[in-house]
């Protein structure tokens, strides 16, 4: 089988970066060190979270010169829960994001509108627990840029994201191959050689998997995720 695709780039750490054939996304980061943390082991996207209820929420005013930090370097991403324009609008005039990342109840419709309005691609998140969950994917086929599978919160928990947990992975076997989805929910250095065993997204998401405390990440967490998925795909070489 043919070796993974992959680039060397030297990072500010001094070491060399690998630019892994699949996207990797770190979100709900706060603070430059690991921003840059994330950006040295190569990741291609960074996430900031605008949702009060998070630990991980930022200000624009937080997210702006972070977002600068990667420019170049990764894609960075804005997730926000049911926003209207209004608040749509004071985040990406502020942030200037590459992506945009809908994590709550958004129908087809609004993904549209909101990709209409912003001309940015969005990424729809669905929350997973059962078959039936996966059934509405279709539905935002051809309309979200892309899909992210997070596991469903449990009921009560303030959070619709973020939340650690992982969902039944062999769920995605059955899924329309044309449609490319990140994979996310729970995910962290332990679990996610196991899943790239199981199933083949276009890119992974990682929140609380890299953080010490609720909100706060952690550089060395980092680079244990991605020195897992270096592994992991060593061993698929
Ligand atoms: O992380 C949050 O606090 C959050 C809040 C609101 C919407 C989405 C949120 N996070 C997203 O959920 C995934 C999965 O997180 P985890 O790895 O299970 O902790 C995360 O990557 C964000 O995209």
């Amino acid at each position: 089988m043919a070796a993974p695709c992959r680039r060397l780039r030297l990072n500010k750490r001094g070491r060399a970066a690998i630019s892994f054939s699949m996207d990797i996304k770190i979100c709900g980061l706060s603070t430059p060190e690991t921003v840059n943390a994330a950006l040295d082991n190569g990741a291609s996207h960074i996430g900031f979270i605008f949702f009060p209820k998070s630990p991980r929420n930022v200000s624009a005013d937080t997210a702006a010169p972070l977002r600068q930090l990667a420019r170049g370097r990764a894609q960075t991403v804005v997730v926000t829960v049911n926003a209207d324009d209004q608040a749509l609008d004071t985040i990406v005039s502020a942030v200037q994001p590459d992506v945009l990342q809908l994590h709550g109840g958004e129908t087809p419709e609004r993904v549209s509108a909101v990709k209409a309005r912003y001309g940015l691609p969005v990424m729809k998140a669905l929350s997973i627990s059962t078959a039936d969950d996966l059934t509405h994917a279709q539905d935002y086929a051809g309309v979200a840029d892309r899909l992210l599978f997070d596991a469903k919160p449990p009921k009560g928990a303030d959070l619709p994201g973020g939340n650690g947990i992982t969902f039944d992975w062999s769920l995605l076997h059955g899924l329309d191959a044309s449609l490319p989805y990140m994979l996310s929910g729970g995910l962290n250095a332990s679990n996610v050689g196991d899943a790239l065993a199981r199933v083949h997204p276009s890119g992974l998401d990682i929140s609380s998997g890299v953080e010490r405390a609720p909100g706060i990440k952690d550089a060395a967490l980092i680079d244990a995720f991605f020195a897992a998925i270096r592994s992991a795909k060593q061993r698929a070489a």
